[in-house]
């Protein structure tokens, strides 16, 4: 692997990145920056957590001009939070030189993005949707943009903006560099790179392994009465340091942060039916560690970076096998490792294994745990902090009470009792969940043994559910098939505003 030297990158940007304790380049940057840094377009794919915002972050911040203060880059994001990190990360990569990124997204007050604009930032990160509004209202001028970044680009196309993505590359110059990148690459994603990218090279990175082995990927049958008993067991058996939860809609968010709550677990969720202060909170407390569970539908499962996800539980199984990659790719992200369990109930095992066709990956089988495993995984933890309490904390102040006990009680008696109020007894407090119905695959559907795998990402998708709650009314599941993907502008997702 190289170091950041061998790029002949800006001495700044050696000094940055190595501020950010990146020593070598992952195996994505270095395929990619040095094609980048010539001004090719390019498409790259690579596994999840594997530094695809550098990769792009990089080229952008060496070949910008920091003593022009027009808008000469542009990343575009599925979603508002990964707008935000992505703007941090290339800031970052950008501390010591004069170049900033902004980013600029729905539910964020306009007029407060058109006076941060005046500071004349020369990159713009931003959601399709509000970055089309600054377009129109002419805030934004493109004629100076020499590279355009489209992160999770069939991400974008799924939640359908691929409108709002062609009218965006129409309008900047036509000699732009165009970069493409994400862990998963559909088809459809070929159409827009013959449209609007220029002789692009391909750089995809083990395209046979979309998930990284770093992630320990497990399933279990569970009844879906019997799903919410057992992740709090699991819960409690794993004691994880921050674990994402995903459920398929968000009344189930609603629903599954509420009963977490109830049952005594640190617990929020996040969907895009939330207001962007709500949104902002929930995810800044779930960084700090002040909650340690965050429930999510899929509008958290793209690009988010957040050191401590030991854990995702896909509580409902994902729709699709691309959903799954970048649910799990939360955790075991820049070379850490990660547990993933995805709950399954019967009827949807052929949903699974379509998955683990379409990933070239087999989740390992797992029963459910029982109550007295819980109540061990609790014992433990309590065993642990009770050790490191006796190894660590001044106890001075109170071994005369200690002593004093001794005198009245045995010490097992005594310890026994101290355990017993640190551990956290299985609760089982009544909750209210909305039953979900199965996912089916229809038989047609599934694609004979063998097909579908080749790159990994053949494999056809499962249908859609039917039900009312997970139509793409407010751009949580959105259509992703050719047939019913909207196709004018009346039918078109109403941006990013939505999600
Ligand atoms: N060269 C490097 N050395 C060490 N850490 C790195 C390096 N490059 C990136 N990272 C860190 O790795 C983590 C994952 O990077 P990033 O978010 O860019 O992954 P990604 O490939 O975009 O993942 P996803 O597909 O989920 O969006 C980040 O915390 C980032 O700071
Ligand atoms: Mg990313």
């Amino acid at each position: 692997m190289s170091t950041f030297f061998d790029f002949g990158l800006h001495h700044s940007i050696v000094r940055a990145l190595s501020n950010m304790g990146f020593e070598e380049a992952t195996a994505i940057q270095d395929q990619t920056v040095p094609v980048a840094l010539q001004g090719r377009d390019l498409i790259g794919q690579a596994q999840t957590g594997t530094g695809k915002t550098a990769a792009f972050g990089i080229p952008l911040v060496e070949r910008l001009d920091e003593e022009n203060g027009n808008i000469q880059g542009v990343v575009l994001t599925p979603t508002r939070e990964l707008a935000v990190q992505v703007a941090e990360e290339i800031n970052k990569i950008a501390q010591f030189k004069k170049i900033t990124a902004l980013p600029i997204y729905g539910g964020q007050d306009i007029t407060r993005q058109i006076k941060a604009l005046k500071k004349r930032p020369q990159i713009i990160v931003a959601t399709p949707g509000r970055f089309m509004d600054h377009m129109r209202r002419r805030t934004i001028r493109l004629d100076a943009i020499e590279i355009v970044v489209l992160d999770e680009a069939d991400e974008m196309l799924n939640m359908g903006f691929i409108d709002d993505i062609k009218e965006i590359l129409k309008e900047v110059p036509e000699n732009r560099q165009t970069l493409l990148f994400s862990a998963t690459m559909p088809r459809a994603i070929q159409e827009i790179a013959q449209q609007f990218m220029t002789d692009p090279t391909l750089i995809s990175v083990k395209p046979k392994e979309v998930t990284v082995p770093n992630i320990e990927q497990q399933y279990m049958e569970v009844a879906e009465k019997q799903k919410f008993d057992v992740l709090c067991r699991l819960l409690d058996i794993h004691s994880p340091e921050l674990a994402i939860i995903f459920g398929r809609t968000k009344r189930r968010v609603d629903e599954l942060s509420e009963a977490l709550t109830k049952r005594g677990y640190g617990a929020e969720g996040i969907h895009g039916d939330l207001n962007q202060a709500k949104r902002d909170s929930v995810l800044r407390k779930f960084k700090e560690g002040t909650i340690e569970v965050l429930v999510a539908t899929d509008v958290a499962a793209r690009g988010l970076d957040i050191s401590g996800v030991t854990h995702v539980f896909n509580f409902d199984i994902p729709q699709d096998s691309e959903s799954y990659v970048h649910r799990i790719g939360r955790t075991g992200r820049a070379g850490k490792t990660g547990l993933a369990i995805t709950f399954v109930s019967p009827r949807e095992i052929d949903h699974l294994r379509l998955i683990e066709r379409a990933t070239n990956r087999r989740m390992e089988r797992r029963s459910v745990p029982s109550m007295s495993e819980a109540m061990e995984g609790q014992q433990r933890m309590a065993v642990e902090k009770m050790l490191e309490a006796a190894g660590r904390e001044n106890l001075q102040a109170y071994k005369t009470l200690a002593e004093q006990l001794l005198e009245d009680v045995d010490s097992v008696t005594l310890v026994s009792a101290a355990l017993k109020l640190l551990t956290k007894e299985p609760d089982m407090t009544p909750v209210r969940l909305t039953e979900e119905a199965p996912l089916r695959v229809s038989k047609k559907k599934f694609p004979p043994k063998g097909k579908g795998t080749s790159g990994g990402y053949g494999a056809k998708r499962p249908q859609r559910p039917r039900t009312g709650e997970s139509r793409p009314r407010s751009g949580e599941f959105r259509p992703r098939s050719g047939e019913s993907r909207p196709r004018t502008g009346d039918s078109r997702p109403r941006s990013d505003r939505q999600r």
